[in-house]
């Protein structure tokens, strides 16, 4: 990895910028720079041929000035603590920008959870669940679903954790299924808050959402909900990708059936019988669109590719997709990027809607879900959109400064600061 795509040597350019450009005092800087602890375990797991296979993870806890630690548990090959350290960062941002009351943590196991069986994944996450118990809690560090995990990943977590230490704590992971202590609304969340985010840029863009055309990168949470979202807002969504490949359909996709195709398709993309044509999956990001929207994984923007994006809008499903050096490209070219730690933060929102209906054993529609989803993502991007205009940068620098505000607050008046 070249230095300059080290996520988390980014994350923290990102937060002295923000610092910078509001004349914090060095304390605040020095204080967030760093996670406050990082649990490094190793998880024995009993493979189906007999053997013992151990799996590394870890745990990062940015911040909890403001609140528990919050943020998602990644199953993925590729996964390294500089990365997990930069995804727990922008998790403390993230929540600053919504103003629900939490830190930032984030997890992660290096593994390609599709060469497990059934039973090994489960093996896995329970073993994960285990080794990180005595870092977590309802009112400690609440993990959540991410790249890899997913509510029943979460399922098996909360149960390992109530095993393990004797409670009943369904708040202890967010995520889960709606049958067992999940919330309406928390699947569809953070794709629907990609899709109201590029919605409120259009509009102060002056584009016209109805035809306007899209482009998902990677189909997985995050993107198959921002493209049903989008498309049910008037968009068209001409071209969507996966690992294996990028599918573009000019006349406009029927998510759904997407959805229903990677069911039946081993979870691919590829083959889909109602796409135009099938374009290596790389080429999604350059086609000629207004709207993209990045839902994979980090450093996918980059100064090689930034001046060949043709989209006017980009709302970051993913954590850290664009590099930074992408991002000075994009602003000069006034391509409008609403910054992850805004655009994704609808996963978070719900989320802290579950933990509360956990705490209070209450169960909320998933209209008043979406609701106050739309409402708090809404104010959050009036806000940041007004002090960008006020201070002259972009969204992702505003939406810095704010959170760093709040969090500023709270050092201080814990006599931190
Ligand atoms: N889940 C959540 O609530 C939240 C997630 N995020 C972020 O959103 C992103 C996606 O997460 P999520 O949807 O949960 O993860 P999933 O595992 O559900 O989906 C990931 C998707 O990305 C695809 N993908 C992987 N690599 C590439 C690539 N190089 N090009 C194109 N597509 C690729 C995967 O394809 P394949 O299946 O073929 O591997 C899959 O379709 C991550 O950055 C995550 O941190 C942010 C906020 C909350
Ligand atoms: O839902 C959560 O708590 C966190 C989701 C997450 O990992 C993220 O926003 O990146």
């Amino acid at each position: 990895m070249a230095n300059g795509n080290n996520p988390f040597l980014m994350a923290q350019r990102q937060v002295k910028s923000a610092c910078d450009k509001l004349g914090t005092e060095e304390a605040v800087y020095e204080i967030l720079k760093n996670p406050q602890r990082v649990v490094e375990v190793a998880i024995p797991v009993k493979m189906d041929d007999g053997s013992v296979k151990t799996f590394i993870g870890y745990r990062s806890q940015h911040n909890n000035a403001v609140g528990p630690y919050k943020g998602g548990l990644r199953f993925h090959p590729d996964v390294n603590m500089d990365e997990v350290k930069a995804l727990s960062t922008w998790m403390t941002f993230k929540c600053g920008v919504v103003g629900v009351p939490y830190g930032g943590g984030k997890g992660g196991v290096i593994v390609d959870h599709r060469t497990l069986s059934e039973g090994e994944y489960e093996r896995l996450s329970r073993g994960y669940a285990r080794a990180i118990a005595p870092v977590i809690g309802e009112k400690v560090d609440i993990p959540a679903p991410d790249v890899g995990t997913s509510g029943k990943v979460m399922a098996w977590m909360t149960d390992e954790y109530e095993r393990a230490t004797g409670e009943f704590a369904p708040g202890v992971f967010t995520g889960k299924p709606v049958e067992f202590y999940g919330s309406l609304g928390r699947t569809e969340a953070t794709g629907y808050g990609v899709a109201i985010m590029a919605r409120a840029a259009a509009k102060k863009m002056h584009l016209p959402l109805e035809g306007a055309k899209v482009a998902v990168q990677g189909f997985g949470n995050v993107g198959s909900y921002a493209a049903l979202y989008i498309s049910q807002m008037g968009a068209k969504v001409v071209a969507v990708s996966d690992s294996t490949c990028t599918l573009v359909d000019e006349g406009g996709f029927h998510i759904k059936s997407l959805m229903e195709h990677l069911k039946n398709n081993d979870n691919n993309l590829t083959g889909y019988a109602g796409a135009d044509k099938e374009l290596h999956r790389d080429e999604l990001l350059t086609l000629d669109v207004d709207i993209l929207m990045p839902c994979a994984l980090e450093n996918q923007i980059t100064a090689e590719n930034a001046h060949d994006i043709k989209a006017k809008i980009i709302s970051e499903g993913a954590n850290g997709p664009t590099t930074i050096e992408a991002d000075e490209i994009l602003d000069e070219r006034g391509v409008v990027v609403v910054a992850d730690i805004l655009a994704n933060a609808g996963g978070v929102t719900v989320s802290y809607f579950e933990w509360i209906q956990n705490l209070t054993r209450d169960i909320w529609t998933f209209e008043k879900v979406q609701e106050k989803q739309a409402e708090l993502m809404e104010n959050a991007f009036a806000e940041i959109w007004d002090l960008k205009e006020e201070k002259k940068t972009n969204i992702r620098n505003a939406a810095f400064m704010i959170s760093i505000r709040r969090i500023e607050q709270a050092l201080r008046l814990r006599g931190l600061i």
